[in-house]
């Protein structure tokens, strides 16, 4: 791309004056990057002030690695062509876009948002988009996929210059749709600019990410910028919550209600859910609709509704829609179903908040045979939303046997965060139980389990990776599924009847 085309797109942006110093009009450029640490050879390299550094003092390091010009908000030093500019971070998105060749303008787009649900919602409806006959790229908490083709992302949302990567990626493998999830920090920091999603998807809302957003109003400022007319043409909306509600009422674009409730365009009428997965009836203007899925938990009833919305919002045939959700596997580490067969069952979820792990806690419940008792291994992690940690005992106190133990300390004291779990159990029925050594929790819950219980490892879902410094360096590979996985075979030894997953769904 040339040096006059980026300087252009930089001044479609209205927050003050751009001035451009050095480099001819025709000057090339190749991508933008935003880590000097990542510089590829030509690249423009913008210097973004963070909070832990300042991307203006990497500037030198970049242009020692090949970058060929600079895009700055402060002086800087050095004899490269620059462009200075009122805000980089706001030129992130359209520059970005720029760079990586305008992909969305070759794409549907559909955005997911939500304090729990955004994974396995834009799993959902990549699935459903799929079976609809339209190739779809997928980017969020687990990654980035397109067909069979699938990339690692360090972030749910990654910083829009690699998000505009990842879409020119899937483009050029034949992608027409992607669904992307919107984190409400990437909607804050600017991450989703220089996009506009067909369909924006909201799936619930409970105070979370109040390290980054100060307050609970300004985290849901962020999440309901999601659903203004310049980011979205449409919007599908979870109402079974008051802050679905109130986004249903103040969302400037057409709204679709999805929900429990009599005014729901798109109206869950029944459900039931087992270890073999999950079955929704739902009505909407063209009739009732019974849909199924492996996946497994009432907390999906919703996402299943959400998704079944959206892929009509997108004009897919119903029983594609149907199809399309019988047949999307569950996401890593969201109600992953192990054991049974004889054994207990052990469901590893990611819920890391009070809402999240009520509803995780109450499908486990569901999952327990006759006198079955249900065995919670929790922990919290370190140096993050402090202020949950309370509310996530409090959640606790409906397990019969609470594992308190580490979920990663980044540098904490685990024994005080365990100490802050505890205070929300106080009070509570449920026995204690303290294993700081999260490996050796797992174990023994699961072998003081029997055969009608249920033992839920919650708060790290998919993660493989468990830091309790501050140095990212130290982390050490711990996977909950594996871990789990391995405690079944040898605390009780392999299968002796048929899989969970081949049970009757239980109502
Ligand atoms: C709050 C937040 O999102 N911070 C992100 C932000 O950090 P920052 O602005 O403070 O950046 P910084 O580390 O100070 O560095 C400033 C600049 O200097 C650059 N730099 C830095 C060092 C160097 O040697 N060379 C260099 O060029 C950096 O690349 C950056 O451009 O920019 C960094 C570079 O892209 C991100 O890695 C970092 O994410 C951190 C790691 C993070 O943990 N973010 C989480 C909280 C996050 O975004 N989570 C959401 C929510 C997920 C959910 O809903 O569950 C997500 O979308 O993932």
């Amino acid at each position: 791309m040339t040096w006059s085309a980026v300087e252009r797109r930089a001044r479609t942006v209205p927050d003050g004056p751009v001035t451009r110093s050095g480099g001819d009009d025709g000057l090339l450029l190749r991508g933008l990057v935003t880590d000097s640490r990542r510089v590829v050879p030509g690249c423009l390299f913008a210097c973004v002030r963070g909070a832990a550094s300042d991307g203006h003092r990497w500037a030198g390091a970049a242009a020692r690695a090949g970058a060929a010009a600079l895009l700055a908000d402060r002086p800087v030093d050095l004899a490269l062509p620059t462009l200075s500019v009122p805000s980089v971070r706001a030129r992130l998105g359209p520059l970005g876009a720029l760079l990586a060749g305008d992909p969305a303008d070759a794409l549907d787009l559909v955005g997911v948002t939500g304090s729990n649900g955004k994974t396995t919602t834009s799993t959902l409806v990549g699935g459903v988009l799929e079976a609809g006959g339209t190739c779809t790229g997928v980017v969020g908490t687990l990654g980035a996929r397109v067909g069979i083709r699938t990339r690692r992302t360090p972030l749910t949302t990654p910083e829009a210059p690699e998000l505009h990567e990842l879409l020119r990626w899937m483009v050029d493998a034949g992608a027409r749709r992607a669904v992307v999830e919107a984190s409400s920090i990437a909607l804050d920091m600017g991450r989703i600019d220089g996009l506009r999603f067909g369909v924006a998807v909201f799936t619930g809302f409970e105070e979370d990410h109040l390290d980054h957003h100060g307050t609970i109003e300004h985290y849901w400022a962020s999440k309901a910028r999601l659903f203004e007319r310049d980011r979205s043409a449409a919007a599908v909306v979870v109402v079974d919550d008051p802050w679905g509600r109130r986004l249903a009422e103040q969302a400037p674009v057409p709204v679709t209600r999805v929900g429990t409730s009599e005014d729901a365009d798109v109206r869950v009428l029944g459900w039931r859910t087992g270890a073999a997965g999950t079955e929704v009836l739902l009505g909407d203007d063209t009739g009732g609709h019974r849909v199924s899925s492996p996946l497994v938990g009432r907390v999906h009833v919703t996402n299943l509704a959400a998704a079944w919305a959206t892929g009509r919002a997108l004009g897919v045939p119903a029983d594609a829609i149907a199809a399309g959700l019988a047949a999307t596997t569950p996401p890593r580490g969201r109600n992953t179903v192990l054991g049974g067969s004889g054994r207990p069952v052990v469901v590893v979820d990611y819920a890391h908040t009070p809402r999240a792990l009520a509803a995780a806690v109450a499908t486990a419940r569901d999952l327990c045979g006759p006198g079955g008792r249900l065995h919670l291994v929790l922990g919290a992690r370190g140096r993050r939303d402090r202020y949950k940690r309370q509310g996530l005992g409090e959640s606790a106190r409906a397990a019969d046997v609470v594992w308190l133990t580490n979920e990663g300390s980044h540098g904490e004291d685990p024994a005080a965060i365990i100490g802050e779990l505890r205070i929300g159990l106080l009070g509570g029925g449920a026995a204690v139980r303290t294993v700081p050594d999260r490996r050796a929790a797992i174990h023994a819950a699961v072998r003081a389990a029997g055969p009608a219980d249920v033992v839920l490892v919650v708060g790290r879902g998919h993660e493989t990776r468990l830091l309790d410094t501050t140095d990212p360096r130290d982390a050490v590979h711990l996977d909950d599924a594996e871990v789990a996985t391995t405690a079944l075979i040898v605390e009780h030894g392999p299968p002796t009847r048929a899989p969970a997953g081949e049970d009757e769904l239980a109502s």
